[in-house]
Order: C-alpha cells, then structure tokens, then sequence
C-alpha cells in the first residue's frame, strides 16, 4: 500500500524532533473529491442497518463480548448509532476504554458502506477524545461522508452522551479505502471464511458489494 510508513523511533539524541516525525495522509478530502448521491441499493432512511457479519466485534449479534452496535440509515450521507458503555468497556474505574469508543466509532464509519453500496476497510482513523465516557453512558453517535476520491472514502464523526444533543465525548475522521470481497477471502483466517461463504445470506450479501475500482 502506498499510505504511511511508520519507522520505529531513532535512537534518543540521534536526530531534531521535528526530523523524526512521520507526515501522515489527511483525513480530510483533497480537491477534486466528490459527494456522490445515495446509492440507488441504499436502504430508505430510518432503517435499521444490519449486522454485516453475525461474528463482528463491533455489529455482531453474535458476539457476546462485542460492542453489539446498531446504526440506522439517515436522509443523506449519514447514519446515527447508540452504544451503551458496559461494565466490561472499562478503562479506568468506571470509564469507557479509549479504544472501545474508537472502535465505536470506526465501525458506525463502516456502516456508511451501505449508503454508497461499497466494500471498504478503514485505512486512517484520527480521534479526539474530548469529555471521559462513564460506564452505563450511552453514546450517541453521528456519522457522515465527507468525500469520495477514487476508490477513497472520506468521512466524520462525532459521540454525544446525555442525548443526541448532548455534549460531544467523541470526535473522530477516516478514509476507509473500498476494496473487493478478495480483500477478505484472500486475508481471512480460511475456516471463518469457509463459514461465512457457507452462510448464503452473507454471501449473497458481500456478492452484491462487490466493486470494480
Ligand atoms: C466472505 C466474507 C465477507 C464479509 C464482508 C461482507 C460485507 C462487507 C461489506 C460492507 C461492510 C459494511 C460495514 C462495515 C463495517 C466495518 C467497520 C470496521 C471497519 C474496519 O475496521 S476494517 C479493518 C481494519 N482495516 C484493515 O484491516 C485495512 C488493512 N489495510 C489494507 O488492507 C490495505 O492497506 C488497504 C486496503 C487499506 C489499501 O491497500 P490497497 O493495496 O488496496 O490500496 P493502495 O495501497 O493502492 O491505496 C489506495 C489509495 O488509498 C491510500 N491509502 C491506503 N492506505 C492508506 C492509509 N493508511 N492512510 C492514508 N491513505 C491510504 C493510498 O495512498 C492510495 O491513494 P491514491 O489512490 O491517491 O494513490
């Protein structure tokens, strides 16, 4: 992949700060980014957007310890998401784990996939962790298209606890980068990928995601 290389730190002393520091792609669209219609395959605003894998950590209804994240389709670009905050989410005492809220929100970025009927993967997802989450909280997450470029989605979002208008906890920007169902069944351990392609429902449905960057 042509994205950032991250090299281990030099040796203390060895170099200036400024010189040791890796320039990394922006999350935010480069000129020339587009933001395409619905897709005509997009569900009607106000669904209910599925799980896309049963197993998933972050949607699965199948996964007990997962995060169990549900997301409903907006009118535009856009989805909204509700996680609430368990026992087994915490960091500190009695504080959500920064990386479950990151979690929380890269898959509500996930699902803006169905909105453009595309397969893609996060490549780059930045976070702003504004206010502590406590557990029993539930986070109200929003979600949005910044921008398309190529086969590179650009996108926002933002957790709200209290309310949907509640003070924002959460901030966070990707690209997810689309990719075709070869991206999973070439990486993915073979037995699960037996499993899901056993699974006519899901295979059915990953057919229909299928992209021709
Ligand atoms: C059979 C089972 C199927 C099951 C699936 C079923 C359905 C799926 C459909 C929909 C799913 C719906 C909801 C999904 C919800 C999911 C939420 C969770 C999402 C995740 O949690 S997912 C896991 C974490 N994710 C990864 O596991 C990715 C690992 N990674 C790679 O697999 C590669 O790295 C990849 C593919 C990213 C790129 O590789 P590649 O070879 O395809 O493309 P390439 O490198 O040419 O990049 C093309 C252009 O993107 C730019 N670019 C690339 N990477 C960048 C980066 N990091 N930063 C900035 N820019 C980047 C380049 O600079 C270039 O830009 P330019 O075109 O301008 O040159």
């Amino acid at each position: 992949m042509n994205g950032p290389s991250a090299s281990p730190p030099a040796p203390q002393g060895s170099e200036e700060p400024a010189a040791r520091a890796v320039a990394l792609p922006p999350t935010t669209p480069p000129a020339g980014a587009v933001l395409p219609p619905r897709a005509p395959e997009a569900p009607a605003p106000g669904t209910l957007l599925g799980s896309h894998y049963d197993h998933c950590f972050g949607c699965g209804p199948q996964h007990p310890q997962g995060l169990q994240l549900t997301a409903v389709a907006g009118e535009g670009l856009d989805v909204t998401a509700e996680f609430t905050v368990r026992p087994s989410h915490q960091g500190g005492p009695g504080l959500a784990h920064g990386g479950v809220l990151v979690t929380a929100m890269d898959e509500t970025l996930g699902t803006l996939n169905w909105l453009l009927h595309a397969a893609a993967v996060t490549g780059r997802l930045e976070t702003d962790f504004v206010r502590p989450v406590p557990v029993d909280a539930v986070l109200h997450i929003r979600a949005w298209v910044t921008g398309v470029h190529g086969r590179k989605i650009y996108s926002a979002a933002e957790g709200r606890i209290g309310g949907p208008d509640g003070p924002v906890a959460i901030r966070a920007q990707a690209l997810f980068v689309q990719v075709k169902l070869e991206h999973f069944t070439t990486h993915g351990r073979p037995e699960d990928i037996k499993k899901a392609m056993d699974d006519p429902d899901l295979f059915k449905r990953a057919r229909a995601f299928e992209v021709n960057p």
